[in-house]
């Protein structure tokens, strides 16, 4: 099970560090560019500069479609790169009618063999059920995302008085019967975050939004996880596979982005020990 091989990891790594593996060509340091694959260069000397910190890799699948079959090959040989001692998750925020959703699923369940991945609740539990159905795999719903745009929908009151992101919570709550199902709660959202946690004390949290989008680690970490200091998975993309600087070679990079790395991980440490 996605949870408990979590919380396995959380404990022996001792670290809460996703990174999301967001690789833009026009980003990638010039040194990457002499490769035939710059973006698995790229994925390459992250994942080896951050294995050891890291619980989690997400690639957002928006970085790979959008260059088409030469994004999704990236894709494939990344997922190969990735050890066995951290879990994938698939950012795709997928979302259809039945039969598509269920190729959806199994096109990240089975075809790329993800250990989870985000879906968006606006279609109703149809929508989602093909996900749920892969019991071993971890499914997130998107509750409250990290956004401005949230209050747009999000947090808009429904006619029974609650917010929409409470509503999406009760139904994950009840529909969560085999343990398979996960949120999305964005960092920026610290009190909301503390809220939901009451509401689902054992549910897993996928939390973005520090790092680059400012979110505060130490709120994240004392609302975020639950009784144990488990089952929350916090991602950083930018902030640690951007580092400030020219890089001359592969090897600088990879040792910006593993202090960067370390740096979030000692944080966390630093909140997760004060916790307890
Ligand atoms: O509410 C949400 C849901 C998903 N994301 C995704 O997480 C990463 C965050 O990357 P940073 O570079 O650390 O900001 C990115 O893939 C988002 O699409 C999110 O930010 N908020």
């Amino acid at each position: 099970m996605f949870k408990s091989r979590l919380n396995q990891l959380i404990e022996s790594k001792n670290s809460l560090l996703c990174v999301g593996l967001d690789a833009d060509p026009d980003k990638i340091p010039s040194v990457f560019h002499q490769h035939d694959s710059p973006v698995v260069a790229f994925n390459a000397a992250i994942i080896e500069a951050t294995s050891e910190l890291a619980i989690a890799y997400k690639p957002n699948i928006a970085f790979y479609e959008s260059r088409g079959i030469r994004g999704f090959k990236d894709l494939e040989e990344t997922l190969l790169l990735i050890p066995k001692t951290c879990l994938t998750i698939a950012d795709g925020k997928r979302g259809d009618i039945g039969n598509t959703s269920q190729m959806y699923a199994k096109a990240f369940y089975e075809h790329w063999n993800f250990d989870a991945s985000t879906v968006a609740p606006y279609m109703g539990h149809d929508s989602l059920l093909p996900f749920f159905e892969y019991q071993e795999k971890l499914t997130f719903v998107l509750c409250l995302t990290s956004n401005n745009g949230s209050a747009d929908f999000e947090e808009q009151r429904l006619a029974n008085g609650k917010k929409l992101y409470e509503a999406v919570l009760e139904k994950v709550l009840a529909w969560n019967k085999a343990g398979n199902i996960g949120i999305v709660v964005g960092a920026t959202k610290p009190e909301q975050l503390a809220e939901i946690r009451q509401k689902a004390p054992e549910i897993v949290i996928l939390i973005p939004g520090i790092g680059a989008q400012g979110g505060s680690l130490e709120e994240t970490i004392r609302y975020g996880t639950d009784k144990n200091q488990e089952s929350a998975i916090v991602v950083s993309g930018r902030k640690i596979i951007y580092p400030d600087g020219k890089f001359t070679s592969i090897d600088e990079f990879q040792r910006a982005v593993n202090e960067r790395a370390k740096a979030t991980v000692l944080e966390m440490r630093q909140y997760l020990k004060t916790n307890l």
